[in-house]
């Protein structure tokens, strides 16, 4: 009920900030899409990656019309150890009209019946499909694509674990844009002999709706620093009131949410230590609460799963 009362008075509308703070669309993406178009004829399966606790938004919905279409196609939704395992059903429910073929997947656990099941479907759809062109090739190329840090270079190190039993052979980064060497041919699997497509994360080049934008930033595929780390936490703690996800009250210690980020920022600071000292003009010192480092803390505790696991979608299902 306190939490009720305290809800009444929170914003029910998120209206900050300028659509231009959530565009990012370095030239690379632009190059990397365009290569991925020229390759695509030797391409038998598109596995597209996504972020599962942003399902509905943020994919690109360019590589509907540009990379794929007439290939089989899966969709893969991975981080699925971030959200909560029961809204799976009612998410391929949702998605069923756009995608056929939809998998989850942790790339954090190689004993994933998601990454298990993935080349055996793969290769009941190539089976299913015409290969045009590819009839007579006894290899099968796969194409990996997906926006930012959704797990992409992750997946395919989990799959090269599992069917060839070899290490790394995509770099990782907690940073959006960690892939950028464009198509890369990589041996996933000998028999079936598999090849996969490594390409660099594509973001979506005209995001209009801010919230999107936001959802994108909050799951890191917007390198932080683009958008600012505490309109980021603002836009966190404006969604975790409007969605009743209170969690965070108890995790940092305070009395009663609250809908001011300024002020759960420096109460973090305050239990975090994170504070500046200022030399004034006049030689002498004052403090102040380290803002950044506050949001800093605020945006991993989301990304960690340590506030919860949430499904950012959850009102679009
Ligand atoms: N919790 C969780 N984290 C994951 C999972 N898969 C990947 N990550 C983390 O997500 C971050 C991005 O992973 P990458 O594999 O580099 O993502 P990518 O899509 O190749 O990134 P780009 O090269 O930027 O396009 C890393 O910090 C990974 O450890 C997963 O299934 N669960």
């Amino acid at each position: 009920m306190a939490q009720k009362i305290a809800k009444d008075n929170f914003r029910s509308v998120f209206k900050t900030i300028d659509k231009d703070v959530v565009r990012w669309f370095p030239g690379h993406m632009g190059k990397g899409l365009k290569q991925m178009q020229l390759k695509l004829r030797s391409v038998d399966c598109i596995i597209e990656v996504h972020d599962a606790r942003i399902p509905i938004s943020g994919r690109n919905t360019d590589f509907k019309y540009t990379v794929s279409g007439v290939k089989p196609h899966i969709l893969v939704l991975n981080k699925a150890d971030l959200i909560p395992k029961k809204l799976q059903t009612p998410i391929m429910d949702k998605l069923k009209s756009d995608y056929k073929h939809v998998i989850f997947t942790n790339c954090k656990d190689h004993q994933c019946g998601g990454v298990k099941k993935l080349f055996p479907l793969t290769q009941d759809l190539i089976n299913d499909s015409n290969r045009y062109n590819r009839q007579d090739e006894e290899d099968f190329n796969l194409m990996i694509i997906g926006v930012p840090n959704v797990g992409k270079s992750s997946l395919i190190n989990a799959l090269r674990a599992r069917h060839l039993r070899k290490g790394k052979a995509s770099s990782v980064g907690a940073k959006p844009g960690m892939t950028r060497s464009v198509l890369h041919k990589i041996k996933m699997c000998d028999n079936p002999l598999f090849y996969m497509l490594d390409t660099p994360g594509i973001l979506t080049p005209n995001i209009t709706d801010v919230e999107v934008g936001l959802k994108l930033a909050l799951c890191a595929t917007i390198q932080d620093h683009f958008v600012g780390e505490t309109i980021i936490a603002d836009y966190l703690l404006f969604w975790l009131n409007t969605h009743n996800h209170f969690e965070y009250v108890k995790y940092f210690q305070m009395d009663k949410p609250c809908d001011d980020i300024l002020q759960l920022l420096a109460h973090i600071c305050k239990i975090h230590k994170k504070i500046l000292r200022i030399r004034t003009p006049l030689n002498e010192y004052v403090v102040k609460p380290h803002l950044d480092a506050g949001a800093q803390i605020l945006l991993k505790a989301f990304r960690d799963a340590s506030l919860g696991k949430y499904m950012l979608d959850e009102s679009l299902l």
